[in-house]
């Protein structure tokens, strides 16, 4: 195992400089192991201290499932008695053998027939153990997959470090959260059993071949040691080409998944041949890495082979002077073989499995680079070392709520523990807490719901600086447009008021994040029912039917405010004309077309899939609402009526208020369209001088342009 570490030291130091820049503050064992598809020769230094590292890296991933898990401690135990008990029939199988063989040799029939009923009886004993390991086996490396699984995707959904993942240095997360997970796990308990049976059979049967011949003893250690030097250095280029075989599996069935998703644009596009050009591309890839490493795995084998066939001779050519001279019979002969075998294969593991090692090695590396890119990604974990342990409670966050805590405003700050970054700042995301928030004013009109303080922003590579010094504060039931040519950062504004860039300096106030609400040009689809849809990202935990997330964990920002039955869930989607979709889904009765399962995001145009986000926001009710050119796809009428809703929404929200138990509706738009300026009260144009200036302006508007009835969704 640790011999097969050693195998490590060429893509290790291939990828050093890729890790080694400033934004890499965490630079423990991980950051030396990211991955990089490089076709270098390997380098031939032998490194104790690398070992040593990957030891530590092993332990990091594999221990803390043993120990947060009591389960799998329980099934750990019973594994290791099992192995002790499965390791205890092989030397009773061995003694027996023996038994057999010089009852056979020297015709003692009485001695044959006892034994070969206590064969029988050992095997009434033995096989069930032997059957009971293996399901053991599998039955733990099923629970630590799923634990380990379940706790990487938290990681990686964890303060949305799926979005801030740099995919140049992180390929394919999804093939390392279940693929690489299960190939840890699976193989880990494999290895560490493997060498728990060889010590155990190592000392047991060591001492049956001492006590047959002690010469022997010594020819076998020598053979193991020759075959285990001419193995690792023959099969030295597979682990390097297994690291590279997995990334290139897992690229290759990517590009297939975009050809899925992407198949309409590729069809309008008439892509196939490119596509196909690309696919074909990767799989060359995959071809030919495969090629070398079946060449590499050949020349291996030439000796394994050899190696494993002189095992039947070796024992025998050296034990057969004693049994020509009748000192030991035919027995002793197969028994010495049997244990000969057994200290061998127990002195040969790099040997046997060298080709699994190489993968499980590679495996190890992938996964390892990607939780220290998902800890350096995540501003709660930047500082830790913590491997996968967990950090903070999930369950505090989860369902069990009462209504106050649904209205407790959630102070976060993206910026405090993360400095990762330092040629810029970190923007400093702060909610309103409830003194700033409601100690303004005592009239809804002039209560801040958005303000932004000294604000720098930056593209995430600090590339370029696309906002400079922006101060502003949005009150409640202003609702603001942000202007500006494409390009200028208007998308980006947003991002940042999301928390999603955090790239430059100053403050942003906003509403706790269950009160805001986004609506990007495309709107995601999640997969699931019409009335998932509707509902996304929130759950609505009173309903009876239809719940996806029954029993499960669910955030507290993703509680409905208030729960809905089904013919408010249709009101709502007339109010956004999309009854018809639902009709249409439920071949005529709207109520089962809620609950059609569909490939949504095909099967609705674009312009219902953003009419559906202003249902959603019906839904939702949030506190602020963000569009980015949300209404692209819509005509103006349609537009108008959506606009329409959402000031309904807050005229509503408003008018229920004494003493604003709730707040009414704000939002903020970014678009191009002169239609848009008839409902917002506020600009702000970016990208204005240098590139990086910004102005915030009212709108002048006559009073007649916007009667409460306007606009008038019949035009
Ligand atoms: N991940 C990224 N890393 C670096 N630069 C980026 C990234 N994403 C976007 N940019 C750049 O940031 C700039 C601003 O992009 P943004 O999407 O905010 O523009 P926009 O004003 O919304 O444009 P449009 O009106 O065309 O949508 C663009 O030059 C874009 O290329």
């Amino acid at each position: 195992f640790t011999a097969s570490y050693a195998l490590h030291r060429q893509p290790i130091q291939q990828i050093i400089p890729r890790y080694d820049n400033k934004h890499s503050r965490n630079r423990g064992i991980f950051h030396r192991l990211a991955q990089k598809d490089d076709d270098e020769e390997a380098t031939n230094q032998f490194d104790w201290n690398v070992i040593g590292r990957q030891f530590g890296l092993f332990q990091d991933m594999a221990f803390p499932y043993y120990e947060e898990s009591t389960r799998g401690r329980w099934l750990l135990a019973g594994l290791l008695a099992l192995t002790l008990l499965n390791s205890g029939v092989s030397v009773l199988f061995s003694y027996l053998g023996k038994d057999f063989w010089n009852a056979l040799s020297a015709k003692d029939i009485p001695v044959f027939y006892e034994v070969l009923q206590k064969y029988l009886g050992a095997l009434i004993v033995g096989a069930p153990v032997i059957t009971l390991y293996r399901y053991q086996r599998q039955r733990l490396a099923i629970h630590w997959r799923e634990w380990m699984t379940a706790r990487t995707f938290e990681l990686y959904t964890s303060n949305r470090v799926y979005y801030n993942l740099d995919p140049s240095i992180i390929d394919n997360p999804d093939q390392r959260i279940t693929e690489d997970v299960k190939s840890f796990t699976s193989y880990s308990l494999q290895l560490v059993i493997t060498i728990i049976t060889s010590l155990i059979d190592l000392v047991s049967f060591s001492l049956i071949l001492w006590g047959i011949y002690p010469q022997l003893f010594v020819a076998i250690i020598a053979y193991a040691t020759f075959g285990t030097v001419v193995t690792t250095f023959l099969g030295r280029p597979l682990v390097h080409l297994n690291f590279k075989q997995l990334q290139r599996e897992a690229d290759l069935r990517y590009s297939l998944v975009r050809l899925r998703d992407n198949a309409e644009s590729i069809a309008f596009y008439g892509g196939e041949d490119l596509e196909g050009q690309a696919v074909e591309d990767r799989l060359e890839r995959v071809t030919g890495n495969r090629r070398a490493l079946i060449e590499v795995e050949r020349n291996l084998e030439f000796f394994t082979t050899a190696y494993r066939y002189l095992i039947q001779i070796v024992p025998v050519a050296v034990v057969a002077p004693k049994y020509f001279a009748g000192d030991i019979g035919l027995g002793v002969i197969s028994q010495s073989v049997g244990a000969f075998n057994h200290i061998l294969s127990d002195l040969s593991i790099i040997i046997n499995q060298f080709e699994q090692l190489s993968t499980f090695s590679a495996g190890i590396d992938r996964l390892a680079s990607f939780y220290d890119a998902m800890r350096a990604s995540n501003p709660e974990r930047a500082s830790t070392n913590s491997g996968l342990l967990k950090v903070g409670n999930r369950t505090a966050l989860s369902v069990m709520l009462t209504h106050d805590d649904r209205n407790a405003t959630v102070p976060f700050n993206y910026g405090d523990s993360s400095d990762f970054m330092s040629t810029f700042g970190t923007i400093a995301l702060k909610a309103w807490n409830d003194v700033q928030y409601s100690g303004k004013s005592s009239t809804p009109t002039n209560r801040p719901v958005l303000q932004a303080v000294n604000l720098d922003l930056c593209t995430p590579d600090q590339k370029r600086m696309l906002i400079r010094n922006l101060t502003f504060e949005l009150q409640e039931g202003q609702n603001l447009l942000i202007v500006g040519n494409s390009g200028a950062g208007k998308s980006s504004l947003l991002r940042a008021i999301a928390g999603l860039w955090t790239k430059g300096n100053g403050s942003i106030y906003s509403p706790p994040d269950d009160s805001v609400y986004f609506l990007p040009q495309r709107p995601y689809c999640t997969l699931g029912s019409l009335k998932d849809q509707l509902l996304y990202p929130s759950v609505d935990l009173n309903a009876t039917n239809g719940s996806t997330f029954e029993n499960k964990i669910v955030p507290k920002s993703h509680l409905l405010v208030e729960s809905l039955e089904d013919t408010d869930l249709l009101d709502i989607l007339e109010q956004v004309n999309l009854l018809e979709v639902a009709r249409n889904a439920g071949d005529g009765d709207p109520v089962r077309g809620l609950y059609a399962v569909l490939d949504w995001s095909n099967r609705l145009s674009l312009g219902e899939q953003q009419r559906l986000a202003f249902g959603r926001v019906l839904v939702n009710r949030p506190t602020l609402v963000i569009l980015d050119e949300a209404t692209s796809a819509l005509d103006v009428v349609s537009e108008a009526r959506m606009y329409n809703l959402l000031q309904n929404l807050a005229r509503r929200e408003l008018s229920h208020q004494s003493g604003l138990s709730r707040p009414g509706l704000t939002y903020v738009s970014v678009g191009h369209r002169p239609s848009l300026i008839a409902f917002h009260d506020k600009k702000l144009r970016v990208g204005i001088g240098e590139g990086d200036s910004c102005e915030f302006s009212d709108i002048a508007k006559m009073p007649s342009e916007f009667p409460s009835s306007f606009p008038n969704p019949n035009l």
